[in-house]
């Protein structure tokens, strides 16, 4: 039977996902959505901007543009959740919001790499035939690199003592990279990768968890570079994710020409418009400004008449309002962190079901959107933006850039003939990540935006010496604390176990070998807990909408179980 009374955690994206499903999938049941902050959204962040200028000819010109210091644009493809994102957008009736970026857009064919021993951008290739003429110093060696990687010996699924390369089922990136394709391609092109994606250090995260797709070609045919000429997906995945194409008919073909999209007033119109929804629809009792401060398994109320037995129990959320709520089920869009706080505030016994969800560390990015009253072309080439691989010292990049993105060429926001987007140069900076925590020596976090804003400016001056004649006309700088987890080797071992643990017992199977845990403790939460959010299956906004849509589908048709983690039953 599907829970009646449900709560959700969460107003991010990943969150108002899951409440949108809720109401369709499970119409009668009673949702609560709770959420710290005042407003949804989470990381998603875009904002319209009233700015005004005098440009070259001395004209004054007044217009509004759109930034983000979050996510910005969407995949078509490459992710489980791509169709389930475009189905998204259309049954929110969004499809006029999508700005699409085709593969013959600058966006899609210029991404750069930044040499940091030059202050030069280096393209990446675009495709085989770029490859042909002689490289640039960073990439020097990447063709025989990647034609030798087929002739490399395959990795022996055996354990391995060294804890950066994982438990023999998982590697780092770096590692992975190393061993494949050699020192040069990981150092240069892993870490650029990696800091763009998961803004952290490509030797702690799991190429397994983070990138399963080399992986697994690894697995089936010994070589990266043959499994993505000849495909991982097995038959039967290939014949799903076409159906999925299928059923969007031609909005499922369309998209095939698009690299990427963005929409219209950014990745917040998405979030704004799923609250929208809830609220017209009236199921969906939204609590902003208001958490879940502690968590219990209970007896039902005295109110209620049904007896206390194991079958009937309830959890009982206290909030920050000093308010109580009883349900059936959680489902939580916390970071992991938070929700191991929450669970364990009442119980605080050891278990895995709380350790581990603090098994991954959690990258901070600074942010800084700046606009200069020039139009782009006076400033960098057309393309995406670059990246920057991590450097042999710090000292090489002193105030920790991870990436500046083009953003007047990489979304063409402009959206009619009298709006300034075209006339201003929007730039993001990204910095901070792995040059906070883990690079050594470590680089001090700026103490505020200002210092941050200021070693952005810094940064852009060095790169693109016009500017330093140039007033910005915006900056804004954000520090995004703890926004992104660096998924550990061993991270899919741990979410499997995490699903046993959280699994009705009747269904759960015995985990052999011998535990330092009392894996009894938290057994309270098998069958009342789902977990969906960046904290487990990717970090991509795909990702959070795919694992929403599964978990709902999961408890509206009466799965065995609706961890949110079953992908990883198979894991080994
Ligand atoms: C706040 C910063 C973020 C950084 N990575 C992500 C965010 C939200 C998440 C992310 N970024 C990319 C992917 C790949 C898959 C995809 O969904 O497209 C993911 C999961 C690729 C990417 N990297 C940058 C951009 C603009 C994109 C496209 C997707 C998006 O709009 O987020 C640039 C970039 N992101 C980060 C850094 C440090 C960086 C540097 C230029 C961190």
């Amino acid at each position: 039977m599907p829970p009646r009374r449900i709560a959700v955690l969460g107003g991010g994206l990943s969150g108002l996902t899951t409440a949108y499903h809720l109401t369709r999938l499970l119409p009668t049941s009673k949702i609560t959505l709770l959420d710290s902050a005042s407003r949804v959204g989470g990381w998603i962040d875009s904002s319209i901007r009233e700015i005004g200028f005098r440009d070259a000819e001395g004209v004054i010109r007044e217009g509004t543009v759109t930034t983000e210091s979050g996510p910005r644009s969407i995949r078509p493809k490459g992710s489980k959740g791509a169709p389930g994102m475009l189905r998204l957008l259309r049954d929110l009736d969004m499809l006029d919001s999508i700005i699409p970026v085709t593969h013959h857009h600058p966006s899609a064919k210029n991404r750069f790499l930044l040499d940091t021993s030059s202050n030069k951008l280096t393209a990446l290739p675009s495709s085989p035939l770029s490859l042909l003429g002689p490289q640039p110093s960073l990439l020097k060696g990447l063709v025989p690199s990647a034609l030798s990687e087929p002739f490399r010996t395959r990795r022996r699924l055996d354990p391995d003592p060294d804890p950066a390369r994982g438990r023999g089922h998982d590697e780092s990136v770096d590692s992975f990279f190393r061993r494949r394709f050699g020192d040069k391609i990981a150092t240069n092109l892993a870490s650029a990768m990696v800091h763009g994606i998961y803004a952290t250090s490509s030797s702690q995260l799991s190429v397994r968890a983070a990138f399963p797709i080399l992986w697994d070609a690894e697995v089936k045919y010994g070589s990266v570079l043959i499994g993505m000429l000849r495909g991982v997906k097995s038959s039967e995945e290939k014949s799903l994710e076409q159906k999925e194409w299928d059923e969007l008919g031609e909005l499922g073909r369309k998209r095939k020409e698009w690299s990427l999209y963005g929409l219209r007033g950014g990745l917040r119109s998405l979030t704004n418009r799923l609250l929208e929804q809830l609220i017209r629809d009236g199921k969906v009792d939204t609590r902003l400004g208001q958490s879940a401060t502690a968590m219990e398994v209970v007896s039902p109320s005295s109110s209620s008449t049904a007896t206390a037995n194991a079958d009937t129990r309830v959890v009982r959320i206290h909030t920050s309002s000093a308010e109580t709520i009883e349900c059936d089920h959680i489902i939580s869009a916390l970071p992991p962190p938070v929700l191991s706080r929450l669970l364990s505030s009442v119980n605080s016994v050891r278990s895995k079901v709380t350790s581990n969800f603090n098994a991954n560390p959690y990258t901070s990015v600074g942010v800084v959107n700046i606009i200069y009253p020039i139009p782009p072309h006076k400033i960098h080439p057309a393309g995406f933006g670059y990246l920057i691989p991590r450097p042999s010292t710090t000292q090489l990049n002193p105030h920790g850039i991870l990436g500046v993105i083009f953003d007047s060429t990489a979304v063409p926001f402009s959206t009619s003939s009298n709006d300034v987007e075209g006339m201003v140069t929007k730039l993001t900076v990204m910095m901070g990540g792995p040059y906070w925590s883990t690079y050594q020596p470590t680089l001090t976090r700026p103490s505020d935006d200002e210092q941050l804003t200021h070693n952005a400016i810094t940064h852009l001056n060095g790169i693109f010496p016009h500017l330093n004649k140039v007033e910005p006309i915006l900056k804004v700088g954000r520090i995004h604390t703890n926004c992104i987890p660096t998924y550990l080797p061993g991270h899919g071992d741990r979410l499997r176990e995490l699903h046993h643990a959280l699994t009705p017992a009747a269904m759960s199977p015995s985990v052999a070998g011998p535990s330092p845990y009392n894996d009894d403790a938290g057994s309270e939460w098998r069958g009342r807990l789902s977990l969906v959010g960046n904290g487990y299956g990717g970090v991509g906004v795909n990702d959070c909408v795919y694992s929403a849509e599964e978990v709902v589908k999961a408890l509206a048709t009466g799965q065995a179980t609706a961890t949110g983690l079953e992908r990883w039953e198979s894991w080994q």
